[in-house]
Formats: C-alpha cells, sequence, structure tokens
C-alpha cells in the first residue's frame, strides 16, 4: 500500500474474445484507458476497431476476458449518463421528423430520466448545439442536413449528457472539411475540460495532436500500444491502402495500419 496509486483506469479491457457469426473478431485484446487520457484506436478494415469499442459499451457480448468501466465490471455498471458514444455513421434522422435540438436532447435524457428536464438540462443541450456550431440551426429538422452536420448532431447528443468517457466510432469518415474542423475544436474543449476519450479512427489526421496514445488493432489482435507511430499522422508508406467503406473520395492511405 505503500507506492502511489496510478488513477483508477476509466476503461479496461482484458484479455477480450468476441465472434461475429462464425468469425473471431477479437483474438485477445487489452485495452486501458486511464482518466483524461485521449486514446486512438487504429486498424486496417475488419481488424476488429467497431466490435471492440462496442464491446466496450455491452453491445457485443465477449466469449472471453472481462471489460471494466469506471473500475466496474461491464456486467454491474449502470451509470451509462458518464459514458457518451457515437457510432460509426448513422443518421441522426431514423425516419421520424425531428428537429436538431429534440435528437440533441434526447442525449440528455440518461440524466434527467423520469423527471422533467430543467434549466441546467436546457443549457447543456444549448452548450452541446453551440459546441458543434449548429446554434442557428437548432430549430431544423435534421432530415435536411448533409453529412457533416448529420454528424455534429450526433456528437452533440452524446455531448448534451456531459458525459466523463467520450467513445466515438469514425468521427470524422464522411464528414465535410469545415465540420472537420468543428469537430477538432469540440474534442479539443472536451479534452481540456478534462473527458477521457476513445476514438477509432482509420488516420489520425487533424486529431494527432491531442492524441496521447495509439492502439493498433490487426486481425483481432493489439499490435501496437504507445505513443502514436509517426507515420500514422500522415497518409504514409505507399501500398498500404485502407478503404473506407464510406468514403466517396479516394482511400486514404494509412501505412502502419495494415
Ligand atoms: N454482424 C456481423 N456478422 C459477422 N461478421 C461481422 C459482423 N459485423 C462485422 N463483422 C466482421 O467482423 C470483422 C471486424 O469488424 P469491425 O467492424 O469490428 O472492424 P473495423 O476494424 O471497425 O473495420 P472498419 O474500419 O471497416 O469499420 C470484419 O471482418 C467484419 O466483416
Amino acid at each position: 500500500m505503500s507506492e502511489p496509486s496510478t488513477p483508477e483506469p476509466v476503461i479496461s479491457m482484458r484479455g477480450a474474445t468476441a465472434t461475429l457469426g462464425a468469425r473471431t473478431v477479437l483474438r485477445g485484446v487489452d485495452l486501458t484507458v486511464g482518466r483524461g487520457e485521449v486514446a486512438a484506436l487504429l486498424g486496417a478494415n475488419g481488424s476488429g476497431k467497431s466490435t471492440a469499442v462496442r464491446s466496450v459499451i455491452g453491445q457485443v457480448p465477449l466469449t472471453g476476458g472481462t471489460v471494466e468501466l469506471f473500475g466496474t465490471p461491464l456486467r454491474r455498471f449502470r451509470q451509462w449518463a458518464r459514458v457518451g458514444y457515437v457510432p460509426q455513421r448513422t443518421t441522426a434522422a431514423g425516419g421520424v421528423p425531428a428537429t436538431i435540438r429534440e435528437v440533441v436532447a434526447s442525449g440528455r435524457l440518461s440524466r434527467t430520466k423520469l423527471r422533467l428536464p430543467g434549466r441546467a438540462d436546457r443549457a447543456a443541450v444549448d452548450r452541446a448545439i453551440e459546441l458543434v456550431g449548429l446554434s442557428d440551426r437548432a430549430k431544423d429538422s435534421v432530415s435536411a442536413l448533409s453529412g457533416g452536420q448529420h454528424q455534429r448532431v450526433l456528437i452533440a447528443r452524446a455531448l448534451a449528457a456531459e458525459p466523463e468517457l467520450l467513445i466515438m466510432d469514425e468521427p470524422m469518415a464522411g464528414v465535410d472539411l469545415a465540420s472537420q474542423e468543428i469537430l477538432a475544436e469540440t474534442l479539443r474543449e472536451q479534452v481540456g475540460a478534462g473527458t477521457t476519450v476513445l476514438l477509432v479512427l482509420h488516420e489520425l489526421g487533424a486529431l494527432e495532436p491531442l492524441i496521447d496514445r495509439a492502439v493498433v488493432l490487426r486481425d483481432g489482435c493489439v499490435t501496437h500500444d504507445g505513443p502514436p507511430p509517426e507515420a500514422m499522422g500522415q497518409h504514409a508508406l505507399p501500398g498500404h491502402d485502407h478503404v473506407h467503406p464510406h468514403a466517396a473520395s479516394e482511400p486514404a492511405r494509412t501505412g502502419l495500419l495494415t
């Protein structure tokens, strides 16, 4: 008991294995993210990045290994308001007519539960919309938004709960440059405020300066865990294509990732 204790990890995944259909997608993944840390999960298409983060929040059951969130085993974890999750490229519209503000406000439900929203709740929703630069469009229908704006709405929805841990799956995928800059700035603010962040990325790109640690997956195994390898910041090394299924333009190159 003499040594100063390191801060309790916010995410602690140990020896995680998972299968989807007949396919083993995670083969013993260790992933630890400490409080206030910004970690990037990198890897080629199909390496298991999305499956790993979905396992962290219990959307994909593990066949082996363990996950703890804020020091609590996942099966006992109930404090979901502490976790904001932005899934990979979904739409905020969902076929139901809703305004930007309504969609973002739905992200606050994990805090309000069954009580009526109060002033602090409304302020958190307004602030989340402001952070992603959509204040002037708050009353517009989400069905009229571009892909990048959709993504900003989904991120604002996650931020509305003021999460301590923010998990985002390829937040920059298919997002126009202007929205990318706003998202990077939003993330900078969150990180500055002490939020712990886990990002799935296929390249570090504009977010590189924010990343403390990179964890690289290959075929369901961790092949690197440490400072972001330099080559990952650029579209480096020829012959290593990562083709993003959602990218409209030419394939991005991700160097060490494949
Ligand atoms: N529902 C499913 N049933 C069977 N296999 C699946 C299912 N979903 C994903 N897979 C497979 O599991 C593997 C890992 O998928 P995952 O989405 O975790 O990879 P990823 O690293 O996030 O890839 P990407 O960069 O393409 O998003 C892939 O080979 C994928 O085809």
